[in-house]
């Protein structure tokens, strides 16, 4: 046959197609395939046709060029059990509906302005768990990052999008609950790949999916209905009461559009996206930096000349720190939070670059693998070395193909500004205010960075490391019945 061919790709297995070539991590072994196959590489995952993206040029093709082919999301059972048929922002369908749903969160929920408004609240949060950590330096103790700043960003996350902190209401258990559902809507699922097998739920997914929606919908319902009780709910300053008075506002777009499953399903969408991505990345920086003295050395520096030694960073400081800026990308684009983005399908049949693509493709765009191509990033690819941005103007934020963190396009992220905000903001307290080092005198060359794989890449073992104080703060909280001078905790006041 004459005429374009679907795009090369390495032979597939009856039932399970290329599905057993994935492995344990997925980003890597795509990256593989596509050196010999191209990139764009044709596969079938169980059922399910799938192209694999693997370069910035063929990425543009589909982000820039078609995207609005390619701007739908495949139907998961995660998608169906967890966001109430797939009405959240997140996993919904192209189409009218979405697209008034996603106006929402760009033009009111997630703007600067929204943004900016949190700044308070993500102060104070900021300044206990620094002090918390200074509480852990003066013991000496080793210290889990990864649950300290996760207990800071659910919190930020938490009082941003409900008004309330994760264990300020006894009544539930939403941050257990938004736990599961990004280990559940990380988790392999067959059924999505075979969809014959989905009745038998052979892993049990489906069934713990379900009992976890329910639990999740009994909470979301009474945070809901403690909102509408209150005399005026357009008081409420959090993202919940701004998604309310907007749907209650017969003078607007958005009035009677979406029932109470949407408002459930957007709360949602901003806590699993709003909580994991950050917290990885985070982790992913300061690890980076203590793995690298040299990095480290020169953002403290950079701090210090800024900021000074007798403050904490404010989120004003951020634009003045042009190095922090590098080191941020350069974690971005070795340790991408999302490596193969979310999966996008495409909404009809379309010739890409020569290749026949057929409607409800399943598209994979692998930016891990863009991020490590030495085509565009030169021989020291595998290398934290942030200054090969010095001079280049390539940004993050979905218009330079060759570093994409935060997706491109009409499903790139929304939460980009609050994301990028809250990881310098937290990375640059991190560096400014301590000094970190790895327990029982590990060398920083032997820390490891190996990566996991789900919803998210986080690091795949805990970072564990020992703060100590490098500022001199006087702080007048009492923390734990402590008065505090950073360095310097008197116990006995
Ligand atoms: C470092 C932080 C973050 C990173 C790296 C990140 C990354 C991403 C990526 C890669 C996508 C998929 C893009 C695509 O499919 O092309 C995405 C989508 C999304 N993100 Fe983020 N994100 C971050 C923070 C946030 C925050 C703070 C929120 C909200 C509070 C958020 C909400 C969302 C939502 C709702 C979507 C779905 C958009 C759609 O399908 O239209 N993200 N994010």
């Amino acid at each position: 046959k004459h005429g374009p061919t679907l795009p090369p790709g390495p032979p597939a297995l009856p039932i399970i197609g290329n599905l057993h070539m994935l492995g344990r991590l997925p980003h890597r072994a795509l990256a593989k395939l596509a050196q010999k196959y191209g990139p764009i590489m044709s596969l079938r995952l169980g059922h399910v046709p799938t192209i694999v993206v693997s370069s910035a040029k063929a990425a543009e093709l589909f982000l820039k060029e078609h995207d609005a082919v390619f701007a739908t999301r495949p139907i998961s059972q995660s998608s169906v059990y967890l966001s109430y048929g797939a009405k959240g922002v997140a996993f919904g369908q192209y189409g009218e509906y979405w697209r008034r749903m996603r106006k929402m969160c760009t033009l009111h929920l997630l703007t600067l302005a929204k943004v900016t408004s949190f700044e308070g609240l993500r102060r104070v949060e900021v300044e206990a768990a620094v002090w918390r950590l200074v509480e852990a330096a003066v013991a000496r103790d080793v210290v889990d990052v990864g649950e300290r700043v996760g207990d800071l960003i659910e919190e930020i996350v938490f009082k941003m999008v409900i008004g309330k902190g994760k264990d300020e209401d006894k009544r539930y258990d939403l941050k257990g609950v938004v736990e599961e559902a990004v280990t559940l809507a990380g988790a392999f699922n067959l059924a999505d790949f075979v969809p014959y097998l989905a009745p038998l739920d052979l892993q049990g997914l489906a069934r713990k999916m379900k009992d976890l929606s329910k639990r999740a919908d009994e909470i979301f319902e009474n945070i809901i209905d403690d909102h509408l009780k209150e005399e005026d709910f357009r008081q409420h300053t959090d993202i919940l009461g701004a998604t309310l008075a907007l749907m209650k506002n017969p003078n607007n777009e958005f009035f009677s559009s979406f029932d109470r499953d949407n408002v459930k399903a957007i709360m949602l969408d901003l806590f699993v996206g709003g909580i994991g991505t950050s917290l990885v990345a985070i982790v992913w920086a300061l690890a980076a930096l203590i793995k690298h003295p040299r990095v480290m050395k020169l953002v403290q520096e950079e701090l210090d000349s800024v900021i000074g030694k007798e403050r904490l960073v404010v989120e004003s400081d951020l634009s003045k720190l042009t190095y922090l800026d590098l080191v941020v990308k350069e974690t971005f684009r070795l340790y991408p939070v999302a490596p193969l983005l979310v999966p996008h399908e495409s909404m009809e049949d379309v010739i890409v670059n020569g290749y026949e693509i057929p409607k409800k493709s399943r598209v994979i765009i692998n930016i891990w693998a863009i991020g490590r191509d030495s085509n565009v990033w030169s021989e020291n690819v595998g290398e934290f070395y942030p200054e090969r941005f010095i001079g280049k103007e390539i940004d993050v934020r979905g218009r330079d193909f060759e570093l994409i963190p935060f997706g491109a396009g009409r499903r790139g992220c929304p939460g980009m500004q609050l994301g990028l905000l809250t990881v310098k903001l937290v990375v640059a307290q991190l560096a400014h205010c301590f000094t970190w080092e790895l327990p029982n005198g590990m060398q920083h060359e032997k820390l490891d960075m190996n990566e996991g794989f789900g919803l998210s890449m986080p690091k795949a073992n805990k970072l564990l490391a020992i703060p100590s104080c490098r500022l001199r703060v006087p702080h007048s909280n009492v923390i734990h019945g402590i008065t505090a001078e950073m360095g310097v905790i008197d116990k006995s006041s």
